[in-house]
């Protein structure tokens, strides 16, 4: 089983994961983890923080010579923002912004200083889970799984249909919010400038892909064993997310069944395969050999230069709140986050299923599957 466990306040020394249940053997580029933490920081629309930090995970501990020794792999991500924060006087926050998790974690962990909740509910968190991601990526391409992702809306711009082709979506990483159409790509900065002309903020949709998936990862037989289940988690999990959709997601709800079910055609030698792929790679909770295909919804930041009304925790006296530093717009940065949590799923899906000690022993378990597989094809 693969599990991770994070920790690391915002604005504190630096943030840790731990990874346990890696095989061994499994060669980790440190350089990878750093160029995925680059990615996140990218974005049109991010604020001051992210000109402070240049992310960069240290490891710590589960390898040696380049590769994993089947121990907890330890990591560090410093945040270089600390030092602007260390001698500062600490003055308590007590007015809870609406959107953030301030005044029902302040109500629910007994704090009068909303700092004490705010550090950990930041999404500076996400710098680690992009981490722990990247080291889950590196598994899954031993397996020749790939995972990519882009920006389908930001506000009211959206990218106007479903046609576009998986090889599309490398253009993604040239845009500065990640959409891969020019055209919209430039009518969503627009419409960042104009929320951040407005002291406002602006949501949006986010679509991940992930390739080259085997048939077979998660199950039917059991509601957490359940591969969009555990996908869909993974996302909501991530801070601001507020909605998943699965292939078609809720579009099919508009459509007949005949409409939506991937009808299923069979060749010798190429075995079974679809021409549509609605369902998104998931069928009773199990990979159908399709690309998994994930939509996510993220709303609007909730920190916003444009007062909202609010009611300090101390004094009880309304107030309406005003900030100094926030990012305008995160879906671009958040489209990474999403494809950690993937590689994150997908990952421990693989050493489910495939299982084994060391990398080896999971690519002979593989490797053993798809040949059964295949003679099934032939037949
Ligand atoms: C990459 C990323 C960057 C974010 N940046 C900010 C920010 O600068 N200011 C802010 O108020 N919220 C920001 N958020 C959103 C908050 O962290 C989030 O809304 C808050 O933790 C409350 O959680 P919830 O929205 O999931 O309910 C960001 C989220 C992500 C994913
Ligand atoms: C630090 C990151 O995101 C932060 C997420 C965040 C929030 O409230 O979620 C608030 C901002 O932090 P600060 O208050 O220091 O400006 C963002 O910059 C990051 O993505 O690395």
């Amino acid at each position: 089983m693969l599990r991770f466990l994070t920790a690391g306040e915002s604005h504190g020394k630096a943030l840790v994961a731990i990874i346990e249940g890696l095989p061994a053997n499994l060669k980790i580029n440190e350089e990878d983890i750093n160029r995925q933490l680059f990615r996140r920081q990218q974005g049109y629309g991010r604020g001051g923080r992210m000109k402070i930090e240049k992310d960069e995970a240290e490891i710590l501990s589960g390898l040696r010579k380049g590769k994993t020794i089947g121990s907890p792999l330890a990591l560090m991500i410093k945040n270089l923002d600390y030092d602007n924060w260390k001698d500062r006087e600490a003055l308590p926050v007590t007015k809870p912004r609406p959107g953030h998790g301030d005044l029902a974690g302040a109500i629910k962990y007994s704090q009068e200083d909303i700092r004490n909740v705010l550090e950990r509910a930041s999404a500076r968190e996400t710098a680690a889970r992009v981490a722990v991601g990247a080291v889950a990526r590196q598994l899954l391409s031993v397996f020749g799984i790939e995972i990519m992702s882009h920006v389908i809306s930001i506000g009211d711009v959206s990218l106007n249909s479903r046609g576009y082709s998986i090889k599309d979506l490398a253009a993604a990483d040239r845009s500065p919010v990640r959409c891969i159409d020019e055209a919209v790509s430039k009518q969503m900065m627009q419409a960042i400038d104009e929320a951040r002309a407005q002291g406002d903020s602006l949501g949006g949709v986010f679509e991940v892909a992930a390739l080259n998936i085997p048939v077979g990862l998660g199950s039917h037989v059991h509601w957490d064993r359940k591969l969009d289940g555990l996908i869909a988690w993974a996302f909501m999990s991530i801070q601001a997310i507020k909605g998943v959709e699965i292939g078609l997601g809720f579009e099919a709800t508009h459509k007949k069944g005949s409409e939506v079910h991937d009808e299923i055609f069979y060749e010798k030698g190429q075995g079974f395969y679809r021409k549509t792929n609605n369902a998104g790679g998931l069928e009773g909770g199990i990979s159908n050999g399709c690309p998994i295909v994930v939509r996510a919804a993220m709303k609007p930041i909730p920190t916003l230069y444009k007062p909202l009304r609010s009611v300090d925790i101390k004094t009880k006296e309304p107030f309406a709140a005003s900030i100094e530093r926030s990012d305008i717009c995160a879906v671009p940065a958040a489209s990474i986050v999403g494809e950690a949590a993937m590689a994150w799923v997908l990952a421990g899906a693989m050493v489910e299923k495939f299982g084994g000690d060391s990398i080896e022993e999971m690519q002979k378990n593989f490797h053993e599957y798809n040949a059964t597989i295949h003679q099934e094809r032939k037949r």
